[in-house]
């Protein structure tokens, strides 16, 4: 198993903006699916990339279409959303938005808006259980699936963001970022952006995106995933650095997810401290938290270990992060205060 999260970073409150639901999926989670379609013979180690495990980009896709197959109806997405909210309350995060990708499962029926309808209906439930946690939701377009599919999931989260009286704020581009140019998603993306939804777009996540990160930048997006490669020493380019600060765009940045699937070759090495000297908006995230054996309080923990960073620079990152979130301006201000509340208990019973 991993080391222990210090009290501190488990009791600090968090925003969590960068979480797929189905790379989210608990240990726990996965046996209770297994148990439930033991035909499918899934192990453990074919859902999850564990304690000093590594495996290149590729590989960690495989393993999202084995939990994709554990995860194909309406019953199954209820429960995993369910879950993996409570989880995240578990671990101190007061504010998350989950991402998905709505799937269509011609075995079982569950259509692309049953799939929203469902996930929607997790929030709802566990809003009303009184759990902790503010949740909102980002539809995904999976960017290996196309233009035609793109332009009905911007449709469907449009429909989503009305019916829901905010639940659904944004579109998030993700998917394996070899396949498929993010050039030819673009009316997509920029339909999304005009009708109030906000965009946060993996950017940058494996080299030799350049192209595809300057077309995207130009929309430009409320939020950028990874952005791995943007800067010029990692063979990015200054002009995209530019416009990432010129627009102030927040980068969701997320350790564990990117070492382990090999794009950065250690955590020092992290690009993390490349935008963090800037003073450049930064929030850190899981990613992917079932996959990668992790959690929101293990990834401010290695911020701070990797970086020497104090306990107030891991708070100010924390608190920070409210300002980066697609919720209301009230809703924000809603949470600056429990911060501020929650600031004085943190720092008296744990001492520096
Ligand atoms: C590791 N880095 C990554 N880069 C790009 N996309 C990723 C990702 N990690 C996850 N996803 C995206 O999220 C889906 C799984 O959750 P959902 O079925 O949508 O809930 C993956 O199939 C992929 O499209
Ligand atoms: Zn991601």
């Amino acid at each position: 198993m991993e080391n222990e999260v210090d009290l501190f970073y488990r009791q600090m409150p968090k925003v969590e903006l960068h979480a797929h639901l189905n790379g989210s999926v608990s240990f726990s989670t996965i046996e209770k699916l297994t148990a439930r379609k033991p035909h499918l013979n899934i192990e453990h180690n074919m859902t999850a990339i564990c304690s000093g495990q590594r495996r290149t980009l590729d590989e960690c896709f495989q393993v999202f279409k084995v939990i994709h197959q554990l995860v194909d109806t309406e019953e199954d997405i209820l429960m995993v959303a369910k879950d993996v909210i409570r989880q995240f309350a578990d671990d101190g995060v007061k504010y998350l938005e989950l991402r998905s990708t709505p799937r269509e499962e011609k075995n079982t029926g569950m259509t692309r808006r049953s799939y929203v309808q469902t996930v929607i209906e997790a929030i709802s439930q566990c809003g009303n259980e009184g759990l902790d946690i503010e949740v909102r939701f980002l539809v995904s377009v999976d960017r290996r699936h196309g233009f035609e599919v793109a332009m009905e999931t911007v449709k469907l989260a449009e429909d989503f963001m009305l019916s829901t009286d905010g639940l659904v704020v944004g579109l998030d581009l993700s998917g394996d970022p070899t396949v498929g140019h993010g050039g030819d998603l673009l009316p997509a993306l920029q339909k999304a952006k005009n009708c109030g939804l906000k965009l946060s777009l993996h950017m940058s996540e494996v080299p030799s995106q350049v192209d595809e990160s300057e077309l995207l930048l130009n929309i430009p997006p409320d939020r950028i995933g990874h952005g791995t490669f943007l800067h010029p020493e990692v063979g990015g380019a200054q002009s995209l650095v530019d416009k990432v600060t010129m627009n102030n765009i927040p980068l969701e940045l997320c350790l564990t997810s990117n070492v382990k699937g090999q794009t950065v070759s250690s955590y020092s090495n992290h690009h993390f401290l490349y935008w963090y000297n800037k003073g450049h908006p930064v929030v850190i995230c899981t990613d992917d938290r079932g996959v990668f054996c992790t959690e929101l309080s293990r990834e401010y923990q290695l911020v701070a270990s990797t970086f020497g960073l104090s306990q107030e620079d891991m708070w100010s990152l924390s608190h920070k992060a409210i300002d980066y979130t697609f919720a209301s301006a009230s809703l924000k201000e809603q949470l600056h205060r429990r911060w501020l509340e929650l600031r004085p208990s943190l720092f008296q019973t744990v001492p520096n």
